[in-house]
């Protein structure tokens, strides 16, 4: 529900754990079910939202962090350093841990380093599955972990069962800064389905043009209508620094364009598990500088041309 202050809030929230501990559940819970589709297939592309929820007039983005979500024996030192790539520019940062697990090896690697990563952010403490331990258990671990880090609020939580999600979210609401709402309303549920879906033609773009346009253009998905047969029709706009480009986007008799289409139609339906209807368009944005700033505000990271 939106009320109709104009003292909006906005930010970045990363929520890390080792695989298990409950983020997507929490996610679920949070930001609605769509998410779920998205978020185990997510590693493969390069989009970093999660999710966005609105809890009142604060809307907050949950961004990926990579390294803690991919399922492994256990976590080592290169994958707390992954994780936090996602967790270092966000305004609030969440760590949760299971109840019944306690503090494992996994969190200690993650505690060991929490402090020289999230900067002045404010982190809490999430403790999740407490339907599986006695209270006893809960303040204890409460205590032990405050010990280790000052946590500026510890939540128990169960994800699942959804005990204290709501108190939670509304922290997380008071916590992100002030400011206009990031995304419009509308597009929230469907947000990371675009912003995957256009990762998906950006990278076909860079695959075949390569040394031609390597960092010079972005995708954004402009248009997202589902269709009552089942299908989605899907409308990007590919933007690039320079008319000239245009050309070399388009190919011979659009060939370039329609293979990229082609490729990225196939993609995005293979995700999304149902038939897409892909509309591409070009168009030439000259504010390369300020493109940039936008596309990493998106959490997306569009100079990373490999
Ligand atoms: N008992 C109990 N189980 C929970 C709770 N929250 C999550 N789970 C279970 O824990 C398991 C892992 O949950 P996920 O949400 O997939 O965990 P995750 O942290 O996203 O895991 P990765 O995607 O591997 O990083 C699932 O089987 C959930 O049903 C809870 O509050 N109580």
């Amino acid at each position: 529900m939106t009320d109709n202050t104009s003292n909006t809030r906005a930010g970045f929230v990363a929520l890390i754990g080792e695989p298990n501990a409950g983020k997507s559940t929490l996610l679920n819970r949070m930001v609605g079910a769509k998410v779920s589709i998205v978020t185990h297939k997510v590693q493969t592309t390069r989009a970093r939202i999660r999710g966005v929820a609105m809890e009142g007039s604060a809307q907050i983005i949950f961004v990926d962090t990579p390294g803690l979500f991919r399922p492994r024996r256990r976590l080592d030192r290169a994958m707390v350093a992954a994780a936090w790539s996602g967790a270092a520019d966000a305004d609030v940062v969440v760590l949760m841990i299971e109840a019944h697990r306690g503090i494992t090896d996994g969190v200690e690697a993650i505690l060991e380093s929490i402090g020289d990563r999230v900067g002045q952010a404010p982190v809490a403490l999430a403790i999740n599955k407490i339907d599986r331990v006695e209270a006893s258990v809960l303040l204890k671990l409460t205590e032990k972990m405050n010990a280790k880090f000052p946590f500026t609020e510890t939540f128990m939580i169960s994800a699942e069962k959804g005990y204290g999600v709501e108190d939670l979210k509304k922290w997380l609401a008071t916590s992100i800064p002030e400011g206009p709402l990031l995304y419009p309303e509308d597009q929230i549920a469907d947000l990371p389905l675009r912003m995957i879906a256009a990762e998906m033609t950006r990278e076909k773009l860079t695959l075949r043009l390569h040394q031609e346009l390597p960092y010079q253009l972005t995708v954004e998905t402009e248009g997202w209508e589902e269709r009552p047969d089942g299908s989605v029709k899907i409308d990007q706009i590919i933007y690039v620094m320079r008319d000239g480009h245009k050309g070399i986007l388009l190919g011979k008799k659009g060939e370039t364009i329609k293979t990229v289409g082609k490729l990225a139609r196939e993609e995005i339906s293979e995700f999304l598990g149902r038939k897409v209807h892909l509309f591409l368009q070009v168009k030439v944005r000259p504010n390369w500088l300020e493109e940039k700033e936008r596309y990493s505000e998106m959490g997306l990271d569009f100079s990373d041309g490999n």
